[in-house]
């Protein structure tokens, strides 16, 4: 069996989609007088939460949870687990979520249910990517990337049993056996 990664998002494409999240995501919170905080979701969220945190010109903290779905490869266990709870309160807060990759939309859905009963101000969502087809439950996003087909990737912080997290660009797995 062989593995490829075909580049479908270029570093630049991505920084320059990041520039606009910040923007959007800047004139949305900057006049607000309530605490605004990121929450990523660990792992795969780590470099685009450090990206998009340098260009949201808005005093904010950082915080994060790690949220389990994909137990290895490529299919979701069934079973959302939270490993690593926050260790800030949002009650309060504005808080935006912060993800990589949005597909059946059960991690996002489990991470909500457990926000909103924290009564942060408000509660919105940001993620790099979306695959909208793959959606089972309704969630509602705020700020989208890149809407993608159904393809498996990996690269940005995204992983295929845990590497190629480490790629600058998103690649499509391709899998020859
Ligand atoms: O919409 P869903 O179908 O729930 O899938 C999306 C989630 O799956 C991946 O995380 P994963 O559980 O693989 O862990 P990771 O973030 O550590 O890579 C990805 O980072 C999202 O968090
Ligand atoms: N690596 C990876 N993890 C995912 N989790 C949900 N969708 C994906 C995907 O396309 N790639
Ligand atoms: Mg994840």
């Amino acid at each position: 069996m062989q593995i490829f990664i075909k580049s479908i998002i270029s570093k630049d494409e991505l920084q320059k989609k990041i520039n606009e999240l910040g923007v959007m995501i800047t004139n949305r919170y900057k006049n607000s007088k309530n605490h605004m905080i990121l929450i990523g979701l660990l792992r795969g969220s780590f470099i685009f939460i450090a990206d998009l945190c340098r260009v949201i010109h808005v005093h904010h903290e950082i915080d994060f949870m790690t949220i389990s779905s994909y137990d290895s490869g490529m299919k979701p266990s069934g079973d959302v687990k939270i490993l690593k709870d926050l260790e800030c309160d949002v009650l309060n807060k504005h808080v935006l979520i912060v993800e990589d990759i949005i597909d059946s939309g059960q991690t996002l859905s489990k991470v909500l249910e457990i926000l909103s009963i924290r009564n942060p101000k408000s509660l919105s969502v940001c993620t790099l990517l979306d695959k909208p087809e793959r959606r089972e439950v309704n969630i509602k996003v705020d700020y989208v990337g890149f809407s993608i087909p159904d393809y498996f990737v990996v690269g940005y912080g995204i992983d295929y049993i845990q590497s190629y997290r480490y790629l600058p660009y998103i690649g499509k797995v391709i899998i020859k056996k």
